[in-house]
């Protein structure tokens, strides 16, 4: 097994690449007051439950974050379709997209009023269409059949921070580092396509030399016309140059946007939002974060998050609307890694995030519905978070609808090694793929952002699907499935997506030329680098985030977070990724250890644990022998799964 294994962990390695960290700022972080900062090291866990052992808590114990720390900016592109009317809406046209308007409309303002009527229209069609009686929740398709044209919804974004008034400068500055020249000719239209290449680069810090750089979002369309001088700008030899766009026009706020991505022209209530999952009465919540409260209606999650009101919750102060944008954005970004999402040509995939089904903008008070599941949740497990009651008509809120990831895996008791396994190999997969397609860092993998659902009858032989730099590997799960939720303080570079995006045009027959070959670099994809951005949040604002319990695991992983960024959060650093598994395989060990005390499995969890300190990225660690009995190649795969039931590669 060992030669072949070696071949293979060489091709993950070399697929998944050792990166030394590098940096690039896309934008300026607002910075608030200091919040009051809620923190708890409680972790208490017991067994209980009747079929499996349970270590459902009394108490939340995720690590509360000040929203001080908050203002997020997001950029992304992914394959997006059109923005596509209900299915019954035959009569309505397409909105204009305003990624292909906007260079004509350089200094004056975009114009999105046909883009307005058009919601309109559509949100006119929905109000028909998806205001079921709860009886008739079952026939409301909306969720899974929505598909969010990201690239419009990125200019749009665009836009509107070119367009805030100077007074907001601090809070909208983007500060964009481009993609260079010797990165951009690897985004060829070659078998290379989609190599770990189109990353940030590098910024030395050293030299003082490089400064950031505003750059203008040059909002090039899909030809690329314009591609060339906006690359040009980018003074990519000496390194980024500050320059600025006078914009005076008006644009969508962010809450207009979010209307937008979310294909309404108004609010809606929460009741008509939840009822159109379940019968109200069946809402049952399942959880709650700082900001969110998780509800359980019929298949789906609902994650309800208050934001743009005055009232403090939970002690913090609201999202605004900016910040949800960006994680609606980013939601969708990690939606594209899925596999029913993309084409064969895909480089990475996985289905390890969360699905993010839907997104809905409600305003008024808590419904009935709602408070009665939340004051069940607090009876039973006690709830950290204030009481709902006091939110007013004029609340807003945004509820993200989620596939059921199953318990949190602090609640989640791991009944074998076989378990434990199958966790650590999907997390540390799922990670690995989207480092590579996104340079992603989740920066915040605590024990309850780890989701986890087992089969009633696990099958021996299920494996996972995952594809790694363009190759398709398995992992055996023993039943267990793995969602990775809240992507709250994750980092995000989005420019191979857009390659992928550029790739897909081309495959759907929209003609790519090349336009553009700097110093004989040889042929270049056009590349809208108005697009390719980083999504990051500044984590030094919030220095209460680095105080917690000396010897807590998940303190010590922030802590160890900002001694590798060394508070450059901005930059890449794959290695915050392996801290968290490791702290990942204390926690494992902290619930094995009863199972299992000091004997084989212990010891291997803790040389595994041991060689996770020299790796770089999630891409080494999955390279790891620990995982090379739960990993299968597609030949593998193929005799695994036809071959009789495989046994079980280390029970207790
Ligand atoms: N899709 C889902 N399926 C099942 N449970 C979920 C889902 N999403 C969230 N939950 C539950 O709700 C809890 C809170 O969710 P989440 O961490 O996303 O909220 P948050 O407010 O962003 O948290 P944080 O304070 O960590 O930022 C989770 O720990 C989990 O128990």
């Amino acid at each position: 097994m060992a030669s072949r294994e070696g071949d293979r962990w060489s091709e993950i390695v070399a697929s998944g690449g050792v990166r030394q960290p590098h940096i690039s700022v896309v934008y300026g972080r607002r910075r608030v007051e200091e919040s009051t900062g809620r923190r708890t090291t409680d972790m208490r866990g017991s067994f209980g439950g009747e079929q499996r052992p349970s270590f459902a808590p009394s108490k939340r114990t995720s690590w509360n974050r000040s929203l001080s720390i908050r203002g997020r900016e997001s950029i992304f592109v992914a394959p997006g379709a059109n923005l596509q009317p209900q299915k019954n809406c035959r009569a309505l046209k397409q909105p204009p997209k305003p990624c292909n308007r906007v260079k004509k409309n350089v200094g004056g303002p975009p114009d999105f009023r046909k883009e307005k009527a058009y919601f309109a229209e559509v949100d006119a069609c929905d109000l028909m269409e998806e205001s079921p009686s709860p009886k008739n929740f079952g026939t409301w398709t909306r969720g899974m059949d929505i598909d969010h044209d990201l690239p419009a919804i990125l200019e749009r974004w665009q836009i509107s921070k070119l367009a805030m008034p100077v007074s907001s400068k601090a809070l909208f500055d983007i500060i964009e580092t481009p993609v260079i020249p010797s990165v951009l000719s690897n985004c060829s239209t070659s078998n290379n396509l989609f190599s770990n290449s189109c990353r940030t680069p590098e910024k030395d810090r050293g030299s003082g030399g490089h400064t950031m750089g505003a750059i203008p979002l040059g909002f090039s369309d899909i030809e690329g016309t314009n591609i060339t001088a906006s690359l040009s700008k980018l003074n990519i030899k000496g390194g980024p140059v500050e320059t600025s766009i006078p914009w005076n026009g008006e644009a969508l706020t962010a809450f207009d946007q979010i209307l937008m991505v979310c294909k309404q022209s108004a609010p809606v209530t929460l009741a008509e939002v939840f009822s159109a999952y379940c019968e109200l009465g069946s809402i049952k919540k399942l959880g709650e974060g700082t900001y969110g409260e998780a509800y359980r209606a019929g298949r789906t999650v609902c994650k309800v998050v208050p934001f743009d009101g005055d009232l403090l919750v939970n002690g913090e102060t609201q999202k605004r609307s900016e910040e949800i944008l960006g994680e609606v954005l980013l939601s969708l970004t990690l939606n594209n890694l899925r596999s029913n999402r993309v084409g064969n040509e895909q480089k990475d995939s996985c289905d390890g995030f969360i699905e993010t089904r839907d997104f809905r903008v409600c305003q008024g008070p808590y419904d009935p519905s709602l408070i009665s599941a939340w004051e069940d949740f607090d009876a039973k497990r006690g709830s950290e978070n204030d009481h709902p009651k006091d939110f007013t008509r004029e609340q807003c809120y945004i509820v993200f609808v989620l596939a059921d990831g199953g318990t949190d895996l602090e609640s989640y008791a791991l009944v074998d090694y076989n378990e434990a396994h199958s966790l650590l190999v999907q997390v540390t997969a799922s990670l690995a793929v989207a480092e590579s397609a996104c340079e992603f860092e989740h920066r915040d993998l605590h024990w309850g952002n780890i989701l986890l659902t087992q089969d009633d009858t696990p099958e021996r032989n299920n494996t996972m699907s995952f594809i790694l730099g363009g190759k398709r590997m398995h992992a055996r799960t023993f039943g267990l499935t793995v969602s990775i939720i809240d992507f709250t303080l994750s980092r995000i570079n989005t420019a191979n997506l857009f390659c992928l995006v550029e790739i897909k045009n081309a495959a759907a027959g929209i003609s790519i030329t090349n336009t553009w070959s700097p110093n004989g670099m040889g042929n270049l994809l056009k590349f809208n680098v108005a697009r390719t951005a980083i999504l990051f949040l500044d984590l030094s604002a919030d220095p209460a985030l680095f105080q917690g319990k000396k010897g807590d695991k998940q303190a010590e992983t922030y802590r160890r977070m900002k001694e590798i960024t060394k508070e450059h959060w901005e930059g890449s650093y794959p290695k915050t990724n392996v801290v968290w598994l490791i702290y990942l395989v204390d926690m494992v060990l902290q619930k094995m250890k009863p199972l299992a005390p000091g004997n084989k499995v212990e010891r291997e969890l803790r040389s595994f644990k041991k060689r996770l300190a020299s790796y770089e990225s999630a891409g080494d660690c999955l390279a790891d022998p620990f995982f090379a009995d739960v990993l299968l190649t597609e030949d593998e795969r193929l005799s695994f799964s036809n071959g009789p039931s495989v046994g079980d590669v280390g029970d207790v």
